[in-house]
């Protein structure tokens, strides 16, 4: 991870973690690490079935089915949530942390009105009177702009994006120091979407909180995050600011893909380039960088052994090219 002498609000230290199937155990999560600090939204990105998703459920605590922990530590100020008893770890959770999860219609109750489930969440964490989680519950509506009548509304009747707001007013209702965020805004058209987002910052700003913000869309989240952690086949193989990925160089051959296939409009067309082949088998692993077999500049040595993580240029890449600078440099100027 990046160093850095502010204190981090959430860090992980080489995290593994697998999935227990008939099969062999799925590696979903493989040593990773890295950190959020006050205030700061970092974007975690990387094509479907990374592991981004694995990552966001081990903050909460909350890994699902037969995943588990073989290594590592998940801190929250300073606290490994893995070593909390129960107790410890309701409080902590919502509270000091919370999680907006991609389907609102899933985290809501049906059979609750809005009010009911903030104010819900709201006496379950604070002593405080009904009347007074229930004016907190008014003012969240405000925060996220939905009208107060429909703190009497149910889930089905309302739109997609309300919900999705609904969910977000939720998430922020105890004041936590870190929000998760997984795709929240995936399931909505790009307009509600756009307006989410906004909000999401205008929100942030005024309140202070962390954001890990999860997702697959490149363009989105450079919007959005001012880090981002860039993920594939349960590695974390290059952490940079947003900024950067402004130009193509520089970057990891993987990262360069993601960046290419941003949709770019050209005089009369649009133009895709994706990344040839698919993720890997994360029960069988390629062996040394398991990009590889995808990799367009790869050298003999990533068919074999693993790359370290170099600093470069103020990222942190796991990309042999990085620790050679003659090919480096050379790919560079071919791909410019
Ligand atoms: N319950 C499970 N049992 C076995 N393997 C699983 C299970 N859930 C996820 N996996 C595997 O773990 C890997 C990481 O999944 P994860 O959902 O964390 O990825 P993701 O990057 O969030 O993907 P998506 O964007 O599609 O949600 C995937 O290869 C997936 O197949």
């Amino acid at each position: 991870m990046l160093e850095n002498n502010k204190t981090p609000v959430l860090e992980l230290n080489q995290v593994s973690i697998v999935y227990e199937t008939s099969n062999g155990d799925v590696q979903a999560v493989n040593k990773v690490s890295f950190a959020i600090y006050e205030n700061e939204i970092m974007a975690l990105v990387g094509e479907s079935g990374s592991g981004k998703s694995t990552i966001a459920y081990a903050v909460m605590r909350l890994l699902r089915g037969s995943a588990y922990l073989t290594e590592g530590t998940v801190k929250i100020l300073g606290r490994d949530i893995y070593e909390m008893n129960k107790k410890d770890l309701r409080t902590f959770r919502w509270s000091q942390v919370s999680m907006v999860f991609q389907s609102a219609m899933s985290a809501l109750n049906p059979v609750m009105n809005v009010e009911q489930q903030i104010v819900d969440t709201i006496l379950s964490h604070e002593k405080i009177t009904r009347k007074e989680a229930s004016m907190r519950a008014a003012s969240l509506l405000d925060l996220v702009s939905i009208d107060r009548k429909h703190l009497r509304s149910y889930p089905h009747e309302l739109s997609g994006g309300m919900r999705q707001r609904v969910v977000i007013a939720i998430a922020i209702a105890l004041k936590p120091q870190l929000v998760i965020m997984d795709e929240p805004t995936t399931a909505l058209d790009v307009v509600v979407q756009r307006s989410i987002l906004d909000q999401i910052q205008e929100i942030q700003r005024k309140q202070h909180f962390s954001i890990l913000f999860i997702s697959h869309d490149f363009s989105l989240v450079q919007e959005l995050a001012s880090r981002i952690a860039i993920m594939y086949a349960g590695r974390i193989v290059e952490e940079t600011t947003t900024a950067s990925l402004e130009v193509l160089d520089g970057h990891h051959p993987y990262t360069q893909g993601l960046l290419r296939a941003i949709p770019k409009l050209t005089a009369d067309e649009i133009v895709i380039e994706g990344i040839p082949g698919s993720p890997p088998n994360l029960i069988t692993l390629p062996t040394g960088c398991a990009f590889h077999p995808r990799c367009p500049v790869a050298l003999e040595t990533c068919k074999s052994v693993k790359p370290l993580t170099l600093e470069h240029n103020g990222a942190l890449i796991e990309c042999h090219l990085f620790d050679r600078e003659e090919e480096n440099a050379k790919w560079q100027k071919e791909i410019r």
